[in-house]
């Protein structure tokens, strides 16, 4: 074997050097020139965003709308404000992020929104950037950021863990974990002590999802889970804001934890896969089988069959490449299931708090629903589960939470083809387009689809077609629509409806900002204060979108009569 030169490796160096120089630059001009097209003189303007730079695109830009809100809020709000300020009537815009992500196009129409998503070369297409959010949680291409291909199929499984039927019989586990949670409630309110509401109920819905996904206890609750404790770390340590804040991204101390969290993750994962697949081949009466990781292994095995009959049966074993797939779609479905609900179970707490009359309504349909005694609930909703579709206002009450804080977002990928017409005509090509966002959380209190829309109004999911507060259609979307929307939607209704049912009758909340900050002044740097919009527990982003600080809270068991 010839040994390379010096000379031959410097050159190698050089070429290498130069390609990687042309790619940026070929990058950078991609990004750049589909902003002067939409921008040309002559053609019909298109909206983008004011404020554009050769070198540095609308990175100086956006940093001066982040600017304006308070500490660590998400920033998707300064996505909003900009929508807000300069595209009302658009519903729509263009923002070049180069290189920290791409050039992006804004939705904050419903009319825009639904052109996505009837749109079949466009609804199920997730972009390339999801990956990088994604990664640190599932370890790997997951349901969440999968391709087309890859997806459908699998979500063609995963459906049948959410199914209506399905998703009622598991209202017993529910109320079990609820049970626990009442009692760190309990304990709080005695204590009469200052506590975080979302670090806590972050640990029991991951003890929730741990039973649907997984068919098994994680006791979160109680104590140390390596991958409850794992994941919860693993979302701490998420980067906040990747889309605009480069430089976290060689933070090198949450590599590391990252990549400890993951290996813990993976082996207790592991662990689980080994004991079902021998479990649920055991399992001749087919009693637990639409668990996740039921289904998963379901999967796997039908697959190895038909392509190999003559494998046999049981399965003994997983082939290593199908086990980290496996183990990815399970990461991600400990943290979808358990980070969205743990954020909406505290803002419907906080909003009821800030509606005496919505509270006192949720009551008295529990009263009438249940029976008075709040203590006979949960075996009564044990023994009837259905009962839990027997609560309207109830419903209301969580849909309006749900506009007026949403959890997440949704992302797809431009296409060649594949224009989107703003609410003013205007026609915008998505080509060249790193991601078609759609920011729910103003869509969902935009003036120019709502009446009264930063008030807690449940009504408005009660009314009439014909009354002013009935919906816009599209306008309404935390699960999203169309076939990529949350496939457990049904689980999160139901599983937030007991909570309700569970806590409202027997606590009272009450935020305790004001103790939080005059307890950490030094917090205060932004001369505009803590508060977006007016809210204090305006919305960060810790996976999912979270109350600011966690919601520091304070709780009393209520005196029944
Ligand atoms: C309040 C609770 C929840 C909210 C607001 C929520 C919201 C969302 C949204 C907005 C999406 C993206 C849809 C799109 O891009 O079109 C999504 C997708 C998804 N959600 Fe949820 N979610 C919640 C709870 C859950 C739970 C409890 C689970 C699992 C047990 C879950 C699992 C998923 C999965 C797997 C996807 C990807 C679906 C796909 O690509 O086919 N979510 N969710």
């Amino acid at each position: 074997m010839e040994i390379p030169t010096t000379g031959s490796v410097s050159l190698l160096f050089i070429l290498l050097a130069v390609a990687v120089f042309g790619l940026v630059v070929g990058k950078f001009y991609i990004a750049r020139k589909s902003i002067w097209e939409r921008q040309k003189k002559g053609l019909p303007a298109k909206p983008v965003a004011p404020g554009h730079s050769f070198l540095f695109g609308h990175l100086l830009f956006f940093k001066k709308a982040l600017d304006k809100l308070p500490p660590n809020a998400h920033y998707q709000n300064a996505l909003g404000d900009i929508a807000r300020e300069y595209f009302q009537h658009e519903g729509c815009y263009y923002i070049d992020m180069w290189p920290v992500s791409g050039v992006l196009f804004i939705v904050v129409s419903p009319h825009v929104a639904n052109q996505i998503h009837a749109n079949p070369n466009m609804s199920m297409q997730r972009p390339p950037l999801l990956p990088r959010f994604f990664q640190p949680i599932a370890g790997g291409p997951n349901m969440f950021d999968m391709r087309e291909h890859e997806w459908r199929p699998w979500r063609a499984k995963f459906n049948k863990a959410f199914s209506a039927e399905h998703v009622l019989s598991l209202v017993p586990d529910m109320i079990d974990e609820t049970l626990v949670y009442s009692e760190t409630l309990q304990k709080h309110s005695k204590e009469d002590e200052l506590f975080y509401l979302d670090l806590t109920t972050l640990r029991f819905t991951i003890d929730v999802i741990g039973k649907t996904i997984l068919n098994a206890h994680l006791g979160a609750q109680r104590g140390y889970n390596a991958l409850a404790d794992c994941m919860l770390s693993q979302i701490r340590w998420h980067q906040a804001n990747a889309e605009t804040n480069p430089f976290e991204y060689f933070n090198l101390v949450r590599r590391a934890v990252h990549w400890w969290n993951g290996r813990q993750m993976d082996q207790y994962i592991d662990n689980e896969l080994s004991k079902r697949l021998s479990e649920s081949q055991a399992d001749h009466e087919g009693k637990r089988q639409k668990a996740i990781i039921d289904l998963i292994l379901q999967g796997y095995i039908a697959e190895s069959q038909s392509s190999n009959p003559k494998s046999g049966f049981p399965v003994d074993k997983l082939d290593p490449s199908f086990r980290a797939f496996a183990t990815s779609q399970i990461r991600l479905f400990v943290f979808a299931g358990h980070d969205s609900l743990s954020s909406t179970i505290c803002y419907i707490l906080h909003l009821l708090y800030t509606s005496p009359r919505a509270l006192s309504r949720i009551r008295h349909e529990h009263d009438q629903v249940f029976g008075t005694d709040p203590s006979a609930l949960a075996s009564l909703l044990k023994a009837k589960p259905h009962l839990v579709n027997n609560l309207p206002y109830t419903t209301a009450v969580v849909k309006e939470a749900l506009r007026l804080f949403p959890p997440g977002g949704c992302s797809r990928a431009g296409q060649p083809n594949v224009p989107l017409t703003s609410d003013s005509g205007k026609e915008c090509p998505s080509a060249n387009v790193a991601a078609v966002f759609t920011i729910h959380s103003e869509m969902q209190r935009s003036p120019v689809y709502w009446i009264r829309p930063d008030e807690f109004l449940p009504d408005r999911w009660l009314v009439k077609p014909e009354h002013e507060l009935y919906p816009v259609k599209g306008a309404y979307r935390p699960f999203e629509i169309g076939p990529r929307n949350c496939v457990a939607q049904a689980l999160a209704m139901t599983e937030l409806k007991v909570v309700l049912a569970c806590l409202v009758r027997r606590f009272d909340f009450s935020p305790a900002y004001e103790e939080f900050d005059s307890r950490n002044p030094s917090k205060l740097n932004r001369a505009d204060g803590r508060t977006y919009r007016g809210e204090r527990a305006y919305q960060i982003e810790e996976g999912a979108a979270h109350p600011a600080d966690h919601y520091p809270c304070r709780v009393r068991i209520r005196k029944l009569v």
